[in-house]
């Protein structure tokens, strides 16, 4: 689109018969809506008012899937008018690079398309990793994409992986009754968060029912008709109806046509590229998963964005400070360092905190569980860290991330209490959290 409103003529190939990317078919745009749905059961069940009043009924995996569905195609029709008004002819088929400034389209009734170019920009993204000793096409065997045309509802499921789409996996499965088994090869959740917001998540998927069992790796995956069993190198058997194999992604390089231009991908499938996020051939640009880290969907986004916009004279922008937004139940988010980086590289901070419990919008929906913690500079009041866990964690990130991107002096503690917020919100936490951490400077 930026490209298009820029001025160039553009062709977007893609090899669904939809538009909108993994993101919105396979990844991002159903778990999400999965993820509220199951939120949505949760309270409803715990909500007293509604205790005997209504029944709610067994609600399994395949009555959810109608309900993303119904987002899927709601997004889908969004993008497809994006196409439509700015005249970006889209080409149903899989495309390759066939040589410098050429794309090769073979399309869906067997026709083959040569586009000539002067750019060429590669968003294709990634997949789920499969190790070759996982038999995947067994009906007890599934990764984040396969999982969503599951056809029943089991009882127990083994989750091998738990990084970000293991955790969150989880959340909805336990949510929905199931019984968890979550399987993690590191020491502790998501490692790369704050350790007090890691523990809380294991604590609290631990509650609705999951088992975390860290420090492990697999060494088969048998299953037969009637489940599967999980085999670690420790000696422990897993047994359950169904499993969701969450280890990682790889990037879609394969048959690109990359070695007619001399390209070639690392061992995860991902291409480098430099600050313009053009690879090493000239002209040849990639975006998003394709690139590695940090694979999401609001980074791509705006990855493409600004070599798009690059393109068409913008100056060169590149993606960063991306905050950290992960749908657990209860959700997490977070921007900059944790405490733990912050010592290392020996800068003095304080601590700001607010406990949701404490908040009156907290005690009216009910949601009492998390905090938001605010990391400052003990000298300059600088904020320096947002780590947020609970509910509308990923949405309060952002009252904090306009304030820390401010230049000196503007990004300030002081901001937070020299403000008057709506009342009752979730955001009144900064208010909490920055007196809490300038009472703390005072003591
Ligand atoms: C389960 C899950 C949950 C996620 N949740 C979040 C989240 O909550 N927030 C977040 O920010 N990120 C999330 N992500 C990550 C996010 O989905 C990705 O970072 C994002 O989709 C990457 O966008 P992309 O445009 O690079 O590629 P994709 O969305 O993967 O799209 C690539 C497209 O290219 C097409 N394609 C590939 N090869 C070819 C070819 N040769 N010819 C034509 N077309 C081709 C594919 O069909 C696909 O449609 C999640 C991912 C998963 C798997
Ligand atoms: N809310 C969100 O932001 C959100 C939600 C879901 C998924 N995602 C994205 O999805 C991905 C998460 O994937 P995941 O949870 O399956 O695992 P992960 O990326 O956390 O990786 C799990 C493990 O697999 C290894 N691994 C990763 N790719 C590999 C490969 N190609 N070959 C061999 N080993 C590999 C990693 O080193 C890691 O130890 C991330 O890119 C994440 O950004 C984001």
């Amino acid at each position: 689109m930026r490209a298009a409103k820029g001025g160039l003529r553009v062709a977007m190939v893609e090899d669904q018969p939809q538009v909108g990317g993994s993101c919105t078919h396979l990844g991002t745009i159903p778990s999400k809506a999965f993820r509220h749905q199951v939120r949505q059961l949760v309270r409803h069940r715990r909500n007293p008012l509604l205790q005997g009043v209504t029944d709610l009924p067994d609600v399994g995996w395949p009555q959810l899937l109608s309900r993303v569905s119904d987002v899927i195609g709601a997004q889908v029709q969004v993008r497809s008018g994006f196409y439509f008004r700015n005249r970006v002819q889209v080409f149903n088929g899989r495309g390759s690079i066939a040589g410098e400034g050429r794309v090769r389209v073979n399309d869906t009734h067997d026709r083959e398309w040569l586009l000539e170019t002067r750019h060429i920009l590669l968003a294709t993204g990634s997949r789920p990793y499969h190790p070759a000793d996982v038999d995947f096409s067994h009906p007890r065997v599934y990764d984040s994409d396969t999982i969503l045309s599951m056809q029943h509802t089991p009882r127990n499921i083994i989750i091998y992986g738990a990084g970000v789409i293991g955790c969150e996996y989880a959340s909805i499965f336990t949510g929905l009754g199931m019984r968890v088994d979550l399987v993690n090869s590191r020491e502790h959740l998501l490692d790369f968060l704050d350790a007090e917001i890691s523990d809380a998540l294991s604590y609290h998927l631990r509650e609705q029912g999951a088992t975390i069992r860290h420090g492990e790796e697999y060494v088969a995956v048998e299953p037969d008709e009637e489940g599967v069993t999980l085999v670690l190198a420790s000696g422990k058997r897993l047994r359950a109806d169904a499993l969701l194999w969450s280890n990682g992604r790889s990037g879609n390089s394969q048959n690109l046509g990359l070695e007619t231009v001399g390209l070639e991908p690392n061992g995860r499938g991902q291409l480098q590229v430099d600050e313009r996020y053009q690879t090493q051939v000239p002209n040849i640009f990639a975006v998003g998963d394709l690139i590695g880290w940090p694979s999401l969907a609001s980074a791509s986004y705006d990855q493409g964005r600004f070599c798009a916009g690059m393109l068409c004279g913008d100056p060169v922008r590149q993606v960063a400070n991306v905050p950290t937004g992960i749908y657990t139940i209860p959700g997490i988010s977070s921007l900059g360092p944790t405490e733990h980086e912050l010592t290392e590289a020996r800068i003095p901070y304080e601590v700001g905190q607010a406990f949701f419990k404490n908040l009156a919008r907290a005690q009216i929906t009910g949601e009492r569980t998390g905090m938001l913690k605010l990391l400052f500079h003990r000298d300059t009041l600088e904020l320096l860290g947002i780590h947020c866990f609970g509910y509308q964690a990923t949405e309060i990130v952002h009252v904090g991330q306009a304030i820390m991107s401010q230049p000196a002096p503007h990004n300030t503690l002081e901001y937070f209490v020299n403000t008057t917020f709506n009342y009752p919100t979730m955001a009144e936490a900064y208010r909490v959290a920055a007196i809490n951490g300038l009472n703390r400077l005072r003591r």
